[in-house]
């Protein structure tokens, strides 16, 4: 058992506070922001994480878990400090380093026996270096030690504890053997595969990874636009691609391009550190570019499909980046909707979860509703933003009756086309062809 404080209890520090006090340890979750902390003893969980608050209500009943917007407090208490606040993109790109620097001053000041800080943070190399530096910089009591190690965090938000819980790998970098033992033996309950390297390596395989997933995503887009005009299929070209063990078939799915809280700033971020190295990063620069010309493409297909936008009713279906999220950062529909509405459309939108993040994100006249069919009711054409459950299963005869014309854009191709037309619809998609060829796709051999 590990007496662990984890700073910062945002999607990050509590999930992974959470999923470390599971396997036995005491966590104390701290944050600033107190209205979040009076939540979460309140047994609020200020964020929607399939799973999450059945298992914040299990380990705060068992004692393992703590909140508290004392931070110096659960520094001291602590033997392992982990840091899991924000590094969000600053006006000119790169991550802002404001918060991790405050938390490491407050650690330094808090610092009353040896411990192990952690950086979960997704942050630029020599990060590590800086934390070290702050920290004894700040220390009350000069003769303590403290190791730095970087653990950074590969969770996907709507499926965070699942990821979290079953990770593939836990990335570790320290300059320490002492701290870099400790941490590993930290994720041993996980029974999850180690990787032990040094601190820069670890910060920098955070944001590859990230830029690498990014890529794929944007690859598979200018890939699906090609579809679209040669009269191929992305679905079938993606399936057919990801069958080579070398590619692999995961992030390969076509569509408006990538939002959230991680891709859209963390590729910024990799540029700028390229950038700020003497290292003219293209290839990034144009997956950056490819995928903000993505989100471009819902209106230019209204355009065509329904010919002009002005006085029409449009439908958004989903406005969350991903499905099982609340979360609006970067989300495409935060550029189509104002799009949409700037046209001179009105717009009914639905999301089932995160309509309370988006309303102060969006314009004054989009009127929310609280089901597929309300948003429907009446409207031109129909544009799906995320592939939420009940989004791609929706009643397409239904739909058909409400809607004053049957414009299905599936800004997912999460909708089999097949379906939409035998219901009368008129269907674009992302790079798919109208109508699945019969008998396609993979066979056995003796087929
Ligand atoms: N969201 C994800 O899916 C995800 C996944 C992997 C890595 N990351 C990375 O993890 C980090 C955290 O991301 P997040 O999405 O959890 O951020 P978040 O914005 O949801 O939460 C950050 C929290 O830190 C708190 N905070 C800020 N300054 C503080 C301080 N001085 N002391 C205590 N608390 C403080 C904020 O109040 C906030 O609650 C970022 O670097 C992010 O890039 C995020
Ligand atoms: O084939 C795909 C896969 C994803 N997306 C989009 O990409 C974005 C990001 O999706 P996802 O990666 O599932 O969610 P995140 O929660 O942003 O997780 C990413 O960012 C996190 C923060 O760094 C990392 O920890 C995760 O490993 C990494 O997957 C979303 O808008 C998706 O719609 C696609 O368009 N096509």
């Amino acid at each position: 058992m590990q007496k662990i404080a984890v700073i910062g209890t945002g999607y990050v520090g509590l999930v992974s506070g959470t999923c470390f006090a599971e396997i036995g340890n005491r966590i104390i979750c701290c944050d600033i922001d107190e209205t979040k902390i009076a939540s979460l003893r309140r047994g609020i969980v200020p964020i929607y994480e399939p799973g999450l608050k059945e298992l914040i209500d299990k380990n705060t009943a068992a004692g393992r878990l703590l909140f508290t917007s004392d931070v110096g407090a659960a520094i001291e208490a602590s033997d392992i400090v982990y840091i899991a606040v924000g590094t969000p993109m600053s006006e000119t790109g790169e991550a802002d380093m404001k918060y991790v620097k405050d938390v490491a001053r407050k650690i330094g000041e808090h610092l009353n026996g040896y411990k192990i800080i952690v950086n979960k943070s997704t942050v630029p190399v020599g990060t590590g270096e800086l934390v070290r530096q702050i920290v004894s910089n700040h220390r009350k009591y000069p003769s303590v030690h403290f190791d730095v190690v970087s653990n950074p965090e590969f969770l996907r938000e709507g499926s965070a504890i699942s990821d979290c819980m079953n990770m593939d790998r836990a990335v570790i970098g320290s300059s320490s053997d002492k701290a870099s033992k400790a941490i590993a033996d930290l994720h041993a309950p996980f029974g999850t595969r180690i990787y032990l390297t040094d601190l820069e390596s670890a910060e920098m395989i955070k944001y590859a990874a990230n830029a690498f997933l990014a890529t794929k995503i944007s690859f598979i887009n200018a890939i699906a636009n090609i579809c679209e005009r040669v009269g191929a299929d992305v679905v079938q070209v993606s399936e057919g691609m990801g069958l080579d063990s070398r590619i692999g078939g995961k992030f390969l799915q076509a569509g408006i391009g990538y939002g959230g809280s991680c891709f859209p700033k963390d590729t910024f971020a990799l540029a700028h550190i390229a950038d700020q190295s003497g290292y003219d990063f293209e290839l990034l620069k144009a997956v950056i570019r490819t995928n903000d010309k993505q989100r471009l493409i819902v209106t230019d297909k209204l355009k065509q499909a329904i010919g002009t936008i002005e006085g029409k009713r449009i439908a958004v279906l989903g406005l969350a980046f991903k499905p099982h999220t609340d979360d609006m950062r970067y989300a495409p529909s935060l550029t189509i909707v104002p799009e949409i509405v700037q046209l001179g459309a009105s717009v009914s939108a639905f999301d089932p979860i995160a309509t309370e993040t988006a309303k102060p994100l969006l314009p004054e006249s989009v009127r929310y509703c609280g089901t597929v069919e309300e948003a429907l009711e009446g409207c031109d054409a129909c544009v799906i933003l995320t592939e939420w459950p009940e989004i791609v299963g929706m009643d397409l005869t239904r739909a058909k009756r409400l809607m004053n014309a049957t414009v299905l854009i599936d800004g997912r191709n999460c909708i089999s086309p097949l379906s939409v037309q035998q219901h009368g619809f008129t269907y674009h998609s992302v790079g798919r062809r109208p109508v699945n060829v019969v008998g396609s796709g993979l066979h056995t051999a003796n087929f």
